[in-house]
């Protein structure tokens, strides 16, 4: 067995930031993931959203299939996604609600009525996750020896299409099915995720894709921590010098809720090879793409759309 695997931490209000972006190089060169403290996002807030989260799954399926999944908002049902598009199995045993970018009104929501300060409650997580996410760019760009505002520079951040996704891995499903995963294999698509879960163990991660047999070792969550994940157009901007990893999430043998906010660039944002990352020793891998068709070719693979 492996050692448990140890990720750095990093303080988001750490006051020299220059120590902190080379932790985070390390972070995201050796493993692809760090936890994040000090975050700025309140525990109480944490918890309102799980509670929240809750609510809605726990409702009658008819009702949650009114808000079925459009222009990427919305519910998604159990077996409906398969993250991992090579396995010939039904879909990963989960289901997820999304929230996407505020302002382009897309989003669906429960009424009111029904689940009271449910919107409210998603729109301040997302602001606030939003938020958070600018200040751990602004280290990111600096652990890659670029200028702190690189990432408003080059119009990532107009109007990131940031999305939340609630998830619940129901833990009674007695799969004798080997090849049913909560979440199958998949690496993220964007910039970077700040995952929460609820303490239940099943995220794993797998260092190297391309060795067989592959080995995947546990990622444990640490209280009042995001765990990070470094994504694909992330990988394509360093030339894979930021790794983004493969990961996936085991069928729970109880209840598992988690909430991830992926934060992908504004649409029209070009993800291209950063200049210092493209070397004789280390040619460049990724055409430049727009971020928008990077992301609408990943879900149309996701979804067979
Ligand atoms: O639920 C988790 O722990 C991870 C979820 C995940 O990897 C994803 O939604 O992309
Ligand atoms: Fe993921």
């Amino acid at each position: 067995m492996p050692d448990a695997l140890q990720f750095p931490i990093i303080d988001l209000s750490f006051p020299d930031r220059f120590s902190i972006a080379n932790l985070i190089r390390q972070g995201c060169v050796d493993h692809g993931f760090f936890y994040l403290v000090n975050h700025g996002v309140d525990e109480e807030l944490i918890s309102k959203v799980f509670e929240q989260s809750s609510n809605f799954f726990s409702l009658p399926i008819e009702e949650k299939m009114k808000l079925v999944r459009k222009n990427h908002r919305g519910y998604t049902a159990l077996y409906a996604e398969k993250l991992d598009t090579t396995l010939t199995t039904e879909g990963d045993s989960k289901e997820s609600f999304y929230i996407g970018p505020l302002a382009d009104d897309l989003n669906q929501w429960p009424l009111e009525e029904d689940l009271p300060s449910w919107r409210s409650t998603m729109e301040t997580y997302h602001q606030k996750l939003l938020s958070a996410v600018t200040k751990l760019l602004s280290l990111i760009a600096l652990s890659l020896k670029l200028e702190e505002d690189f990432f408003e520079k080059v119009g990532a951040l107009i109007e990131p299409l940031a999305f939340i996704r609630l998830l619940h891995y129901p833990g009674d499903l007695n799969s004798s099915s080997e090849e049913i995963f909560g979440a199958s294999a998949h690496s993220d698509y964007g910039m970077v995720t700040l995952l929460v879960t609820d303490g239940v163990p099943g995220l794993q991660i797998c260092r190297e894709k391309s060795k067989q047999p592959q080995v995947w070792e546990d990622v444990p969550s640490m209280s009042g921590a995001f765990i990070v994940n470094i994504g694909d157009m992330m990988e394509r901007w360093t030339n894979g010098l930021f790794r983004s990893t493969l990961h996936r999430v085991l069928q729970p043998r109880q209840d598992r809720y988690s909430v991830a906010f992926f934060t992908n660039p504004s649409k029209d944002c070009t993800v291209e090879c950063l200049e210092s990352c493209c070397t004789e020793s280390c040619p460049l891998r990724f055409p430049p793409i727009k971020a928008i068709d990077y992301l609408e070719e990943r879900l149309r693979l996701t979804y067979g759309l």
